[in-house]
């Protein structure tokens, strides 16, 4: 069996005639892409109503703009024939040029089809096996824009290969190229190269929720990436209301990946961290690790909604209630009854049908000036509606409300429950023990604004503005890194979905945090789609076969469940192992090496040795930034804290004293793991002979 494809074209010369065609054919695209923007343009002049003009055409301005704005984007990166006979002179060949977006003739002909149009799926999808209609699939070169080679995959000729690229590691020079490209600057989008098993994924149905889990490098960022861009495209209309969100683990990461969509022409997805969605306080301080957890644990959102509910108070009296010049009374049992009804109504499960608690409080008033108004009518009057509404807003009704069904503040609460161990007592009897209780309670801070919130607070308070009121929620989310999500940070992203779906990328082999599950049930459970089919990937794109050979010995440590990933090329100069004595000559030294040739490099060490690194690296003249977690681009060579390592990649890596950052914290070995797997060519490992045990030897 065949295991290459079975016609690949070399590298093409200028003077090849399909080459000249092909060149031809992207001329004519850039031109009508040019008028497709102009008439965007002209379409924004001309608007009759100034306002839906704006808007509509400065979305559409901003997607060809950022189309645009690359020179090294070609219009099209593919093409697939389909029909009986490639070469026909008959023309029964159809023939499609596959690019990132569609672009039209004058005459309104196809010229480039999106990527995501269902036209374009068998440029992903077609094998040997199963040719999908096709009899060839070009691939393209390019370089800064211009066409350099291409190469012809001859499919549905009838022979047994699996034609695929993937199976054929380094059959397909495009593919093999953009692996291997020397990393600088962000992430680029995949469109051009995106592999079968991960097109399934790509094109899954809006109405799925996915959950990817897959080894270092297989693409799981990329691929949800894409299948935002795939969903907005396919159902524009119904996501453009609903939105889009994409979760990422920090700002460093979000930096890295936060130019894919716009490349793509998607411009209006809200690309946030679990830390912005919920930054309702400013975080000052630092839980400790054991408070984090307690804090991060499912049970609290039981403890923050009995404090939030239990608060409410039986009516005690009769309440007299002005409207329209007379006073009506409103006996306690039937002021109990609407209380009662509404409280049952905020414990309904479901946060879209649930009766939140400041909309219950608005209810309740509401009752009373209803309550008086029939009353009204009973004697023969009948107020109108702006009276009623005053009767609720009444001094009376108020006090009322706020005896029984108190107004509440999130950031409030959550201070008195953490500040006031009778307070946290009540809510957490039967929930928390003492001792957890204990470990919860801190002094009362002076004011809620000063109080010395946490990362883990805020979630908290997050938390409790869910149960005060509804939260906005988006029609798809896709969260990256979700290994490490805690329960409540599952519960407040489970927040945003509403009744949209999701996608969950992840790695349970590269889990940091100390809630880390061993399977992915509860943090689905968590996210609020329990039911959830986890789709493994297993190809690793990013690092080399040594490379990852090395990292995959700790998996037997770290998850003994998974399978092993397999890197789609190898590369027998990409690691290096070594031990040093002294850390600062040999690193000055590999650094220097490496920054001679081209391509991002990333020293990683342990968040502690972050200044002494960069100390190092500075003595030997070496233009070293550290890597922070604001958003700031990367330097070329930058000192990575390893807990800011996770989702980014560099064209070399220089791990300095990994015993370090396995010692550093309680998932050490983990986030050794995730370091290990950051690198596209070279990962070179300076250790003081005291590797752990599984990478010794
Ligand atoms: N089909 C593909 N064609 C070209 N490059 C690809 C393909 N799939 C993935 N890559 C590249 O491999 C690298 C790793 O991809 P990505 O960051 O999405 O992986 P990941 O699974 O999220 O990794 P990690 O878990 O280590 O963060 C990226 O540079 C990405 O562009």
């Amino acid at each position: 069996m065949s295991a290459t494809p079975t016609d690949t074209t070399g590298t093409a010369t200028a003077t090849d005639p399909v080459l000249a065609s092909e060149r031809a054919h992207l001329a004519l695209a850039d031109d009508c892409l040019t008028e497709m923007r102009t008439a965007a343009t002209a379409v924004v002049d001309a608007g009759v109503d100034a306002w839906a003009s704006e808007r509509l055409g400065a979305a559409r301005a901003e997607r060809l703009r950022s189309l645009a704005a690359d020179p090294g984007v070609p219009a099209f990166f593919g093409r697939t024939d389909a029909g009986t006979d490639a070469g026909a002179p008959d023309g029964t060949a159809e023939t499609f040029h596959i690019g990132r977006r569609h672009v039209r003739d004058s005459t309104g002909s196809p010229v480039v089809i999106d990527w995501r149009a269902p036209m374009s799926r068998p440029f992903y999808r077609a094998s040997t096996a199963d040719p999908q209609g096709l009899v060839r699939r070009r691939r393209f070169g390019f370089s800064g824009g211009e066409l350099t080679s291409y190469e012809d995959e001859l499919l549905g000729a009838g022979g047994e290969g699996d034609g695929t690229l993937l199976r054929a590691d380094t059959s397909s020079r495009v593919l093999l190229q953009e692996i291997e490209r020397p990393r600088s600057g962000p992430m680029r989008d995949i469109v051009a190269t995106i592999q079968p098993e991960q097109d399934e994924i790509v094109r899954a149905p809006l109405a799925e929720s996915v959950c990817v889990q897959g080894a270092p490098g297989t693409g799981k960022t990329a691929v949800g990436l894409h299948r935002a861009a795939y969903l907005l495209y396919t159902h524009g209309g119904q996501l453009a209301r609903t939105g889009v969100l994409v979760v990422g683990p920090n700002r460093a990461f979000l930096r890295y990946i936060e130019q894919v969509l716009p490349t793509l022409g998607e411009v209006d997805v809200d690309q946030t961290t679990v830390a912005e969605l919920t930054g309702r306080v400013p975080v000052r301080a630092q839980d400790a690790p054991e408070v984090a957890v307690l804090k991060g644990d499912a049970r609290m959102a039981q403890v923050l909604e009995r404090a939030l509910w239990g608060a409410i108070a039986k009516p005690a009296d009769d309440v007299m209630v002005p409207l329209a010049g007379r006073r009506y009374r409103v006996p306690v049992e039937r002021l109990k009854r609407y209380v009662d009804d509404l409280r049952r109504r905020g414990r309904v499960a479901d946060d879209q049908q649930r009766l939140h608690y400041a909309a219950g409080r608005e209810r309740l008033a509401m009752l009373l000036a209803g309550d008086a108004r029939r009353q009204k009518e009973e004697a023969g009057g009948s107020p109108p509606d702006g009276e009623v509404r005053r009767a609720a807003r009444s001094p009376e009704v108020r006090a009322f409300c706020d005896a029984v069904w108190p107004a509440r503040d999130p950031a409030g609460l959550v201070a008195e429950l953490l500040g006031d161990p009778a307070v946290l007592a009540r809510a957490a009897r039967g929930v928390l023990t003492e001792e957890e209780q204990a470990l919860l309670h801190r002094p009362a801070p002076r004011s809620v604004r000063t109080a010395p919130w946490t990362a883990a607070d805020a979630v908290l308070v997050d938390e409790v503005t869910g149960l005060l009121e509804r939260t906005a929620g988006y029609g798809h989310v896709v969260v990256d890194e979700a290994q490490d999500l805690s329960p409540l940070q599952c519960r407040a992203v489970a927040r945003r979905l509403a009744a949209g779906s999701l996608t969950v990328l992840g790695d349970l082999a590269q889990a940091t945090s100390p809630w880390s599950p061993a399977d992915w049930a509860p943090t689905l459970a968590g996210l609020g789609r329990p039911g959830t089919a986890v789709r493994p990937l297993t190809r690793g794109y990013r690092v080399p076969g040594e490379v990852l050979d090395y990292a995959n010995r700790l998996l037997p440590a770290i998850a003994p469940g998974l399978t092993a990933a397999t890197a789609v090329r190898r590369d027998p100069g990409a690691l290096t192992v070594r031990p040093v004595t002294d850390l600062a000559g040999p690193l000055a030294g590999v650094v220097a090496d490496l920054a001679a040739g081209p391509g991002s490099i990333g020293v990683v060490c342990t968040d502690a040795a972050v200044p002494d690194v960069e100390r190092m690296l500075g003595d030997a003249g070496l233009p070293a930034a550290v890597l922070t977690d604001d958003g700031a681009p990367a330097a070329r060579i930058a000192v990575v804290p390893a807990t800011l390592a996770k989702g980014l990649e560099f064209d070399a890596v220089v791990v300095a004293d990994p015993a370090a950052i396995v010692a550093a914290e309680p998932r050490g070995l983990s986030r050794l793991y995730v370091v290990l797997t950051r690198a596209v060519s070279t990962l070179v490992v300076l250790h003081r002979g005291d590797l752990p045990a599984l990478l010794a030897g």
